[in-house]
């Protein structure tokens, strides 16, 4: 097992318990809000997890979605993965969304709302140029593998699902 990256942390909230791994092995280390909140169904918000952090050089820290709230509560991130840059020194927040039709949902304070991906990310420089080199895919997407319509109008589309509209004019 490689040894863990070493990343400085500050509580801007004295109280909260530092982000921490689950298991052994986890990706992701939770993170906690630090206000409570009640979301109404469609309803978003900002919330504080009353840490921030300095990355080393070279890396990034993604907020993710934790599944059990998406799945229990259709509690989802609206940037997820929200993306925290080496450079940044502000306090992490989380942008949740209630996506439950009818349900309000509610955090209390310290409850753990999403997770914390430490990676190593690559810096490119871009070089313009007037053709790219070619490539197996081209320049088809938007579900172009398979065998029905794509979405972006080409032929050879995949079908994964459909939409209830749709279905009923079959
Ligand atoms: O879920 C998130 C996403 C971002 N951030 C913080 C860290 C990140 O470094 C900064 C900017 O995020 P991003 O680049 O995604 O937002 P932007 O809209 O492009 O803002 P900026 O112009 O400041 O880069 O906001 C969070 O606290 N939580
Ligand atoms: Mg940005």
């Amino acid at each position: 097992m490689r040894e863990p990256v070493d990343v400085l942390i500050r509580r801007v909230d004295p109280e909260v318990p530092l982000p921490s791994y689950g298991h052994p092995g986890d990706a992701g280390a939770d993170l906690m809000t630090c206000e409570a909140a009640e979301l109404a169904p469609g309803e978003r918000a900002v919330l504080p997890t009353g840490v921030s952090i300095a990355l080393p050089d070279g890396y990034a820290a993604f907020v993710h979605p934790r599944s059990g709230l998406a799945a229990r509560c259709g509690v989802a991130l609206v940037n997820a993965p929200g993306t925290v840059d080496a450079g940044y020194r502000g306090e992490i927040k989380v942008i949740v969304v209630n996506l439950d039709p009818r349900e309000t949902v509610r955090f209390e304070r310290f409850d753990r709302i999403a997770q914390l991906v430490v990676q190593q990310v690559e810096k490119v420089r871009f070089h313009e140029v007037a053709e790219l080199p070619g490539s197996a895919r081209a320049e088809g997407g938007f579900g172009s593998t398979g065998g029905h319509a794509a979405v972006d109008g080409s032929t050879g589309g995949n079908r994964y699902a459909s939409v209830v509209s749709d279905r009923e004019g079959q």
